[in-house]
């Protein structure tokens, strides 16, 4: 199934339903990201195809460097030790999806996240933090994250793989698995499940949209896009 028939298939669909989806699927146990891992801002959601990289702590010690030759430094890192490898991959509707080195550090900031948005990232999920968060939610590119942070990488985490299964929040995401965050979390599906999955999420989802529908009527709500 390509890229454009899978986000239709979970087009519109809540992080509940999906998860739902995958309990008719008989997969309860797997698919929910620890909630630990949160969105950085209200009324952040995505639903996009996993595009996976993992990045690992440095073991390189940090030269004694004057200011002038840390500029120096500090601008190899990015060359040689933290490329950035996934702007040039990444496909309109990709998730970017990052198993951090799990350090304090804003691996994610409002440049890249900007950069990957430009290329065609429907949003970013990471294990870990995120830097410039004032920006990152002005911009308003949907970014699910553990928590913030204030260092940069150079001395403290190294680029480690691309295109690899990954362990975010407890769950394996693999490249092209399908990915869902909204208020309640991230939720992930395995995309050889993304039939059924999305089939009864979508069942789920009108069900509730019919039961909430009638009560709007009831209470004589204007009716808005959620029934
Ligand atoms: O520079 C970095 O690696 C992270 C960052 O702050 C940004 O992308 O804005
Ligand atoms: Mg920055």
């Amino acid at each position: 199934m390509g890229t454009a028939e899978l986000l239709r298939l979970f087009d519109g669909l809540r992080v509940a339903d999906v998860r739902d989806g995958l309990d008719w699927a008989g997969l309860h146990a797997k698919g929910t990201v620890s909630p630990e891992i949160k969105p950085l801002f209200q009324g952040a959601r995505m639903t996009g195809i996993a595009r996976t990289m993992r990045f690992r702590p440095t073991e390189k010690a940090v030269p004694p460097l004057t200011p002038e030759e840390y500029t120096e430094w500090a601008g190899r890192w990015y060359r040689d030790i933290y490329p950035d490898r996934i702007t040039p991959v990444i496909e309109r509707g990709d998730i970017v999806v990052i198993q951090s080195a799990g350090l304090p550090v804003g691996e994610i900031g409002s440049n890249n996240s900007l950069a990957w948005h430009a290329a065609g990232a429907t949003g970013i999920l990471t294990s870990g933090g995120v830097r410039d968060t004032d920006e990152c939610v002005m911009q308003g590119v949907p970014i699910f994250c553990a928590y913030r942070a204030q260092s940069m990488v150079q001395g403290r985490v190294e680029f480690d793989a691309l295109d690899v299964s990954v362990d975010i929040g407890g769950v394996l995401i693999r490249p092209g698995d399908i990915v869902v965050g909204d208020g309640d979390g991230v939720v992930a599906v395995p995309v050889e499940h993304a039939e059924t999955v999305a089939t009864y999420a979508r069942q789920e989802l009108e069900n509730d949209k019919r039961g909430r529908r009638a009560l709007y009527e009831r209470l004589g709500r204007p009716l808005d896009e959620t029934v």
